[in-house]
């Protein structure tokens, strides 16, 4: 088996019961299932759901707060409990855990998400296993990747993980929920993501997780776009993810076998960066960029919107709306005085073309 660099999301429920606090039968078992991965030489990322479900009990609530205060104040009990968990018993066979919370800008601020990559790297190298969680007592409801699963997709596309294994309470996607639904039929292997998923999954999910099934999809279908083949289910033992490697894991595969990774400077372009300005361009410029894979040049652009300055990125329209976003080589006041000055001065307008967005700067996105 070829070492392979795999990210394990564990959910809420698959590490905590109802009353608020940490499961440890649940939570060895999941250790030992790493720490088998690991003896067989795969690299593992954790993120690992959790800290508010660990913590409310400890603050009095009865059951998983609701308010955005409760939560954060819950989560920042729980975390502090998971993590001194997991250290002590990832320490027991000799592995050193390291904590990292993350927050959506960090991924947003273009700084900030190299050097989160810089540091994983960095762990991953030094044989650290990273436990990653969202960094819940400081994101805002607005702020916030939306939920773990989320948030594992992306840092699985962002490290270049090869796998994404999301552990949960079920084993795998069905075609209706089968906590409601007792005829609903396992789906054991999936090539894509469509819509009409999407319709039989719903965002029901355990009492002390977010999402249900619809997050997990969603996370999928991202992990997907990114060149990560996905495993939803559950499992019990310590090799129940060497199993999943092995094709004998108790779930759902997803593998879109014609999927190549996306470099993580396009990755942030496509699902961090925040748009400063739009840009629209004419048919012929869709059609060099789109289908001919070339720069996009000052010519082909006939209105600017927003402020922007170079390095920044701008949402790009074509006549029938977004086609894609890019990081731009000039500021737009440069590129509307282009503009203007080629209205101005119509056939005697003779200026160079600048260069708005390098094709190494540019992603498509879905339409
Ligand atoms: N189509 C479906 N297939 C499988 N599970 C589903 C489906 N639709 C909804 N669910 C629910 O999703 C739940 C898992 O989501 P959730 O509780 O958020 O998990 P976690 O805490 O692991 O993130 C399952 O227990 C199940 O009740
Ligand atoms: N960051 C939150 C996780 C929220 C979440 O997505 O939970 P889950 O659906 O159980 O993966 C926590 O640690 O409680």
């Amino acid at each position: 088996m070829s070492k392979e660099r795999i990210v394990v999301k564990i959910g809420s429920s698959s590490l905590t019961n109802q009353k608020g606090e940490i499961d440890h039968e649940k939570l060895n078992d999941h250790v030992d299932a790493i720490f088998a991965l690991r003896k067989a030489n795969h690299e593992v990322i954790l993120v690992s759901s959790g800290a508010v479900a660990a913590g409310f009990k400890k603050l009095g609530y009865p059951s998983r707060p609701v308010t955005l205060k409760g939560k954060q104040a819950a989560a920042s009990v729980g975390q502090g409990l998971l993590i001194q968990t997991y250290m002590e018993k990832f320490q027991a066979y000799d592995i050193t855990a390291a904590q990292i919370l993350l927050t959506r800008s960090d991924f947003s601020n273009r700084k900030r998400y190299q050097n989160a990559f810089a540091t994983i790297s960095e762990l991953l190298d030094r044989g650290i296993l990273p436990i990653i969680n969202e960094n819940d007592t400081v994101s805002v409801d607005e702020l916030t990747f939306g939920d773990n699963d989320m948030l594992s997709s992306l840092v699985s596309g962002f490290i270049h993980a090869d796998r994404l294994i999301i552990l949960t309470d079920i084993n795998g996607i069905y075609d209706g929920n089968p906590r409601t639904n007792p005829n609903a039929k396992k789906f054991y292997f999936l090539e894509d993501i469509n819509e009409d998923l999407f319709q039989l999954a719903d965002e029901n999910g355990s009492k002390v997780g977010t999402g249900g099934m619809k997050s997990k999809l969603l996370a999928a279908q991202t992990a997907l776009y990114l060149g990560v083949s996905v495993f939803i289910g559950t499992g019990f033992g310590k090799n129940k993810l060497l199993d999943v490697l092995d094709g004998k894991g108790d779930g759902t595969y997803i593998a879109n076998r014609s999927q190549t990774s996306i470099n993580t400077k396009r990755q942030w372009i496509a699902l961090h960066s925040e748009s400063t300005g739009h840009v629209y361009i004419d048919q012929g410029a869709v059609e060099a960029i789109l289908y001919h894979g070339k720069s996009l040049l000052s010519p082909g652009v006939f209105k600017v919107k927003g402020t922007f300055e170079k390095g920044d990125v701008v949402d790009v329209m074509g006549i029938n709306g977004l086609i894609g976003k890019g990081q731009v080589s000039c500021p737009s006041d440069e590129l509307s005085d282009y503009i203007e000055q080629r209205k101005e001065k119509g056939p005697e307008f003779h200026e160079p073309a600048i260069e708005v967005i390098h094709r190494d700067n540019w992603v498509q996105l879905k339409n």
